[in-house]
């Protein structure tokens, strides 16, 4: 079970503070769902929690790993993201690899399994997704709801016990996005943490448990999804979310 803990972290682009401060927190087996227009800072902040960026200020704890500013938090982020998956925005899929093959590489080449083994687990793993039947594809051969799906199987290879995601349905067309909601809320269902930035409140709607509105890279308020997003306290959060809902 992994608890993410986010402490008072800043970042700056040059002198530019593109995160100020912030703090979070996602319990065992919980969803939390950061919201925020463009530019708030949401893909940054994600990319610190696994460790791919640095920051300035702060510290992030996924269990017993702790990144802290500079890059000697990047090192330590290595071995967190052997327990902790990031599905990216545009899949990060392997063009020449059939499905299978992009869900069993990491396996075979981090976990040193058996070709044999890597590969049956892929078509297990496939399969739990929804794409048994597509497996020897090709990634320009699948749709976008698919090949979202081929890299969150990709992401659980690595058995992980949080999955970090970075606007993985907003690409998607609607009918499309319901199928990696689907997929998501089974992986809810097992007991996965799970840590999702994105701009689309219907998202948030469908699997957080909590969300946190950030803007301009400062937590605006946090709050149970339901209760946020129907009746936000603040001015701020009043405004960003009646601009998303016109
Ligand atoms: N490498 C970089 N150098 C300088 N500025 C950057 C860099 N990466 C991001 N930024 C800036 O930091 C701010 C936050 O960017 P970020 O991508 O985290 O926002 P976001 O909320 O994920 O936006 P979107 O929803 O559009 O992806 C933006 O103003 C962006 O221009």
């Amino acid at each position: 079970m992994v608890r993410i803990l986010v402490r008072g972290l800043s970042k700056f682009f040059a002198s530019r503070a593109v995160l100020e401060d912030v703090s979070l927190s996602v319990e065992p087996g919980e969803t939390l769902v950061v919201l925020g227009p463009s530019g708030a800072g949401k893909s940054t902040l994600l990319r610190c929690v696994a460790g791919l960026s640095p920051f300035d200020a702060g510290e992030v704890q996924v269990n017993s790993w702790v990144l802290r500013p500079g890059a000697q938090g990047l090192s330590a982020g290595a071995a967190l993201r052997q327990r902790v998956g990031f599905i990216f925005q545009d899949f990060g899929l392997f063009p020449h690899k059939r499905a299978w093959e992009n869900v069993a590489l990491a396996p075979r080449l981090v976990r040193k399994l058996e070709a044999e083994t890597a590969r049956e687990q892929a078509l297990e793993l496939l399969a739990k997704v929804g794409l048994a039947a597509r497996a020897e594809a090709y990634p320009h051969q699948l749709s976008g709801g698919e090949k979202q799906r081929v890299a969150i199987a990709r992401a659980l290879a690595m058995a992980p016990a949080a999955l970090l995601g970075d606007e993985i349905t907003s690409s998607l067309d609607p009918e499309l996005k319901w199928e990696v909601v689907e997929t998501l809320l089974r992986l809810k269902g097992e007991g996965l943490t799970l840590l999702l930035v994105t701009h689309e409140v219907g998202l948030a709607r469908q699997v957080a448990d909590r969300v946190l509105l950030l803007v301009e890279g400062k937590v605006v308020e946090e709050g149970p999804t339901q209760t946020l997003l129907s009746r936000p306290r603040t001015p701020r959060g009043q405004q960003f979310l009646s601009r998303l809902l016109v």
